[in-house]
């Protein structure tokens, strides 16, 4: 190979897109995809990106988070709404090490430990295998470390990429590491990893090297998992539940929000129009066909078919928006399922006007 360009491969910075540590979140969605797991603790969470990532997967029913630091845990937990959906998902958050063993890691069907084993001290690496592949004993078990081969293409790094590591190992050590671990509790694993070399570097392997285990034989039965009660010794720093849309009066509430949603937006287009309508006929009403018939434009719809009958109106100061048309958005439709539904889970909640067909907004303290 000409020797200026691996000499000018060698300074260059290296740069991933996407960033290396969305590349290895992105491997652990990708593996979701493929097992469906229910149940997935992540080790060595820090600020919970991952875990955050992973409520958003439909086949996960509980999530948890372990770190040995607390702060870094609880400095990125979210206030906002989880989009309701047909299961139900419990996100908690431990506090302790992966050198200790706590009936919470218990039951799982996906362990991550991402960026985790090289900030291990020696002793707690020693006892991380019996803790993981011995006590939780998950199906699946995904470990992503550094591959320190790739480190001479970073310029700056003189021995290892972080302060904080303890070591940093070639693929050589960490398959070595890995085999071992794999045939002592009954795991088959594979290697892989994320962030390819440059062209013409491919020897030095992947940037961060990962290790997928899988459990070779048949799941742990309730019993044999309570055989193994030990005492607890995390301390839960936090907890969500979010209830099942099975839950009628969970879905109710999701219905009930989304409609009032829905209707906003349709309001809101619907008061853009007119107010256009009077600039433009510069507030002559003798020059406007249809002063308090107006409709909205269908494309601010969403490119919606909205027949004339389910076409918002005026009359005085109340805006009516009619229910077929709020049941004709996506959300609201996946969430209701029919027409009647929806009539009965608002019924009550949602002011509308005497026939019950249409949802009503009173403008008069409003302004625009
Ligand atoms: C480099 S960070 C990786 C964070 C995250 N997994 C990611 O990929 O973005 C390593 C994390 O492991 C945590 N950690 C270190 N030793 C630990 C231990 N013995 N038990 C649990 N967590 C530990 C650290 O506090 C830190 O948050
Ligand atoms: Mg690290």
């Amino acid at each position: 190979m000409d020797k200026n360009f691996q000499e000018k491969q060698f300074t260059g910075i290296i740069k991933f897109t996407p960033p290396l540590s969305k590349q290895r979140y992105q491997f652990i969605k990708d593996v979701v995809g493929k097992y469906k797991p229910k149940k997935v603790a992540d080790l060595g969470c820090a600020d919970c990106t991952l875990l955050w990532m992973l409520k958003f997967c439909p086949c996960i029913e509980v999530l948890a988070g372990l770190d040995i630091c607390a702060s870094v845990m609880q400095q990125n937990i979210p206030s906002y709404y989880l989009q309701p959906s047909e299961r139900s998902l419990t996100i908690t958050l431990h506090h302790g090490s992966v050198a200790y063993k706590d009936p919470s890691m218990l039951d799982f069907d996906l362990v991550t430990c991402i960026e985790l084993i090289e900030h291990l001290e020696e002793p707690e690496l020693k006892k991380f295998p019996e803790v993981v592949f011995g006590f939780m004993a998950p199906s699946i078990v995904v470990i992503s470390t550094p591959n320190s081969e790739f480190n001479p293409l970073f310029p700056r790094v003189k021995l290892l990429r972080h302060p904080d590591h303890k070591f940093e190992w070639t693929r050589a050590q960490f398959q070595s590491w890995a085999l071992e671990t794999a045939r002592c509790y009954d795991y088959s694993v594979e290697f892989t990893g994320v962030g390819h070399p440059p062209t013409g570097m491919e020897n030095v392997g992947f940037c961060t090297q990962i290790g997928v285990f899988v459990r070779k034989y048949p799941q742990t039965s309730e019993f044999a998992q309570s055989e193994k009660s030990t005492e607890a010794v995390y301390k839960t720093v936090f907890k969500a539940v979010y209830p099942s849309l099975k839950d009628e009066k969970y879905l109710q509430n999701a219905v009930i929000s989304e409609v009032v949603f829905t209707a906003q937006i349709i309001k809101q287009s619907l008061l853009d129009r007119l107010m256009l309508e009077h600039e433009k006929y510069n507030d002559d009403p003798t020059e406007r066909k249809s002063e308090f018939q107006p409709s909205v434009n269908s494309e601010d719809l969403g490119n919606l078919d909205v027949e004339k009958s389910t076409e918002p109106y005026v009359n005085g100061n109340v805006i009516y928006i009619p229910l077929r048309t709020i049941f004709s958005f996506p959300k609201v439709n996946q969430l209701c399922g029919t027409f009647e539904k929806l009539r009965k889970l608002i019924a009550g909640k949602v002011t509308l006007s005497s026939d019950g067909s249409a949802v009503m907004f009173n403008t008069e303290h409003e302004n625009h």
